[in-house]
């Protein structure tokens, strides 16, 4: 589990790459005091509140002194190191650059963390191959010189030995001088000599060869992009949470500081506190913190595609409000074309007249879902048998496919910004709209199964033969047409929901959301239909 580097980024040596993972959370300067019973069990919550997670970085300072064997037997010590594994054998892959206070975090620590020890921090690689240098920070404080010297010092094999072989008492009294003499020191340096340098942070980021620079130390939060590289800063986390006051796992989670989550366009800050909630999220995120959202690992785009009366909307819509994220219907899209071209009195198989009619139609969404056609609510119009009728012909033209995947991702990416994240429902959103979504699903459904929930939805049980017809015929539409037919993207996990409620098939899309990003090779149909959880969980990117 020890990754140590051994060149250093700052004497010309490649750090470690690792590949993060869309979700990776970056907290740091925790500062965890093994010796108060309250702050490790916040700590413990936090962490269990992280389960799930695909990848959490810390960024040093994890603990407020880790001199050695005083603090990794303590009772606290313990604690921590055993909480730090749990999380770990959830899945989440933990990475740890150790801090000033926390330089003597060991090999046989991270053992039993079942951490990943990066000494001089490392590169992390995010899907889109955007390369973040990742440190503690205190290298960057170059006009301190002393320090640096003091850094070189304490960093080197002979004390890292002397620390391993050190007595449980002595470390501890160790710890408890150096907290003492460290607090004096930092009190009589002038402020500027203990900032981060920026040109030290532009010539390590350039050497890394990154665009972003990700650190801690100076507890003190930054978002700042000049010069060609946004340095990103984390506040000390988790004053609030792991002080007493968090009595629950959701406390923990809600009363979190800001922390930075890497998102499919890059780092973004993710506040668990509401105040913090970015703007535009809809009135049901006013309420109290939804401890499920927050364990969501920013899945910025769930894709759900399947044939006709599977059940997509209603299991996008409920997950949607679950998950707290912005629901897209994608079909309904296609459904307020078809009825504009029945309006104006187009033909549907024209593709120019349909392209034409589309040009001219104004699609957005409200926040809660509702379509608006020309800043009007689309309502049932667009659901009448007529249109249903129509809207195959309609949506199998290219140009007018063209025209509505573009505003269809215009869409996604507007309310993606305000909302954290959508789900999207349709035919082709896991193959041609979203091919890039975190999470991609295909639901499937007996066409007798679809045709019986369609026709107790119409309230027309007897009718069950003539909707059979009718799916089997737009299921053939559907995945025969030349342009972006339906079928089952490589990477996305198949749910059979024959024998399932909707709520079901909903608590198993969540669980999959939950779960983290997929690894495409792995979440495929070999765990078809019946896919356990723990199937999804090895399907995962680790
Ligand atoms: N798992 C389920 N079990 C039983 N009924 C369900 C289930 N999921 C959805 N339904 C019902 O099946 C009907 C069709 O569902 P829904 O409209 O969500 O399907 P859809 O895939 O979005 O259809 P379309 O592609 O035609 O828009 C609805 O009446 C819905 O309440
Ligand atoms: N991404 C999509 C969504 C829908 N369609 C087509 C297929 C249907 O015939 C029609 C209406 O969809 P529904 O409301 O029944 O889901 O639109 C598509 O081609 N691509």
């Amino acid at each position: 589990m020890t990754e140590r580097a051994d060149s250093r980024s700052g004497r010309g040596g490649a750090l470690p790459e690792i590949r993060l993972p869309v979700g990776t959370l970056a907290i740091g300067d925790l500062h965890v005091d093994v010796e108060r019973p309250d702050v490790v069990e916040g700590f413990t919550r936090f962490l269990a509140a992280q389960h799930g997670r695909p990848c959490l970085i810390v960024l040093g300072d994890l603990f407020e002194y880790w001199i050695g064997k005083g603090q990794a037997n303590s009772a606290g010590g313990t604690r921590c190191l055993a909480a730090l594994s749990e999380l770990a054998g959830s899945g989440t892959r933990i990475l740890v650059v150790p801090g000033n206070r926390d330089f003597l975090l060991g090999a046989s620590d991270a053992r039993r963390g079942g951490f990943t020890l990066l000494a001089d921090g490392f590169v992390g690689v995010a899907q889109d191959r955007s390369r973040t240098l990742v440190l503690h920070g205190d290298e960057l404080c170059t006009r301190d010189t002393s320090y640096q010297r003091l850094r070189r010092v304490v960093r080197s094999g002979p004390v890292r030995w002397l620390a391993r072989t050190l007595p449980t008492a002595a470390s501890s009294a160790i710890a408890m001088r150096l907290r003492e003499a460290s607090t004096r020191a930092v009190a009589r340096k002038p402020e500027a000599s203990k900032r981060p340098q920026r040109d030290e942070a532009l010539r390590r980021s350039s050497a890394a060869n990154a665009r972003t620079l990700l650190t801690g130390h100076v507890h003190e939060f930054r978002d700042d992009d000049r010069d060609g590289l946004r340095w990103l800063c984390v506040d000390a986390f988790g004053h609030a949470p792991l002080g007493p006051a968090a009595a629950t796992a959701e406390e923990a989670s809600a009363s979190s500081r800001d922390a930075f989550e890497l998102h499919l366009g890059g780092w973004r800050v993710r506040s668990s506190s509401r105040a913090g909630r970015p703007p535009g999220r809809t009135s049901r995120t006013d309420g109290p913190v939804n401890p499920e959202a927050m364990l969501v690992p920013a899945m910025t785009l769930i894709a759900i595609d399947g044939p006709s009366g599977v059940g997509k909307s209603t299991a996008a819509r409920l997950l949607a409000r679950r998950l707290d994220l912005f629901f897209l219907d994608t079909g309904a899209m296609y459904r307020a074309v078809a009825r504009a071209v029945l309006e104006r009195g187009a033909d549907p198989h024209d593709e120019a007249a349909c392209l034409e009619v589309t040009r001219g139609l104004h699609l957005a969404f409200e926040p809660d879902g509702t379509l608006l056609v020309d800043g009007e609510p689309a309502g049932p119009a667009i659901r009448t048998e007529r249109v249903t009728r129509h809207v195959s012909p309609v949506s199998a033209h290219g140009s007018v496919r063209e025209l509505v995947v573009a505003r269809q991702r215009e869409i996604a990416a507007e309310m993606a910004r305000a909302t954290g994240g959508a789900v999207a429902e349709g035919r082709d959103t896991t193959t041609v709209v979203f091919p890039n979504a975190d999470l991609k699903v295909f639901l499937t459904a007996s066409a007798m199964e679809r045709a019986r929930r369609r026709a107790a939805e119409l309230g027309i049980p007897d009718e069950v033969g003539r909707i059979l017809d009718d799916i089997c015929r737009r299921d053939e539409h559907d995945s025969t047409r030349a342009h972006s037919p339906l079928r089952q993207a490589d990477d996305a996990v198949r749910v059979e929901t024959d024998g399932l409620t909707a709520e079901q098939v909903v608590e198993r899309l969540a669980f999959l959301a939950r779960s983290g990003p997929f690894d495409g090779a792995d979440a495929g149909s070999p765990r078809s239909g019946g896919g356990t959880s723990s199937d999804a969980v090895r399907g995962r990117e680790r």
